[in-house]
């Protein structure tokens, strides 16, 4: 089975993600780290992630083992990842390899969960079970800023604000692939939801899709 989670930055697609992986036996795919990979490397070489050339050269040549150890959750790295993102060739060149994982999922699990901003309506567009993971700009700036905090990282809960916003606006508003809910997918506004509350709510309708119904689980 094929579990896409889309949202913007900060919703908690990854947290939700991996639970749901944990409980359902999925191997996990985060897409993001593609396109923080190649925004990565492109600043580690100095180069301008709005040189199209560039970032398409790097996005053809990525591998995950190149981002080994690497840092790629820096403010810097999600606004040039942002910026390559926009860009046809970039996402081109990171489908293949996003659409390989769902078909071919890791010995032993049970199917995939994808998470990103187009999972649902352009890389997986056939996934048995599609989530929109949202909540306000602000709890979001807020959850950002705490975890940023956590990493000695000195940004203003104001400007962790401010790039949310701008990285919103640019995944939203760009061409190819904007970040939009697929029209069958499942929205959770979780900006009033703790974790346990968004898992609670998505197993529910995971459950449902399969045809099954399992107690709902208070935590995983
Ligand atoms: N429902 C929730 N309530 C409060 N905090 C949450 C919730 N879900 C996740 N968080 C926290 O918010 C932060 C962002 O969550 P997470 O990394 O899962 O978001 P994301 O959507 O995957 O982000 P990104 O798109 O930037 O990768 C983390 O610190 C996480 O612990
Ligand atoms: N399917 C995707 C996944 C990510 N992006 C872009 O990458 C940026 C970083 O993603 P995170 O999930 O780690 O926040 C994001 O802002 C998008 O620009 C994408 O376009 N499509």
């Amino acid at each position: 089975m094929v579990i896409a989670v889309d949202g913007p930055a900060a919703s908690g697609k990854g947290t939700l993600s991996r639970r749901l992986c944990t409980y359902y036996g999925l191997s996990y795919l985060d897409t993001g780290i593609l396109y923080r990979g190649v925004g990565w490397i492109l600043l580690s070489q100095n180069l301008d992630p709005r040189h199209e050339e560039d970032a398409a050269r790097v996005a053809r040549a990525f591998s995950l083992d190149q981002i080994d150890g690497a840092d790629i959750r820096t403010p810097d790295v999600s606004r040039a990842s942002s910026i390559v993102a926009a860009q046809p060739e970039v996402r081109a060149a990171l489908l293949e390899f996003q659409r390989d994982f769902a078909a071919h999922p890791p010995k032993g699990s049970n199917g995939v969960v994808l998470d990103g901003r187009d999972i649902g309506t352009v890389v997986c567009p056939d996934a048995l079970v599609k989530l929109y993971i949202s909540a306000s700009p602000e709890e979001r700036a807020k959850r950002r800023w705490l975890e940023l905090e956590k990493r000695d990282n000195a940004m203003g809960l104001d400007a962790v604000l401010e790039d949310i916003r701008r990285r919103d606006a640019r995944d939203s508003g760009r061409a190819t692939a904007p970040m939009r809910p697929a029209t069958d997918a499942h929205f959770i506004d979780t900006t009033t939801l703790d974790a346990d509350a968004v898992f609670a709510r998505a197993c529910r309708h995971i459950d449902q899709a399969l045809g099954v119904s399992g107690a709902v689980p208070a935590s995983n």
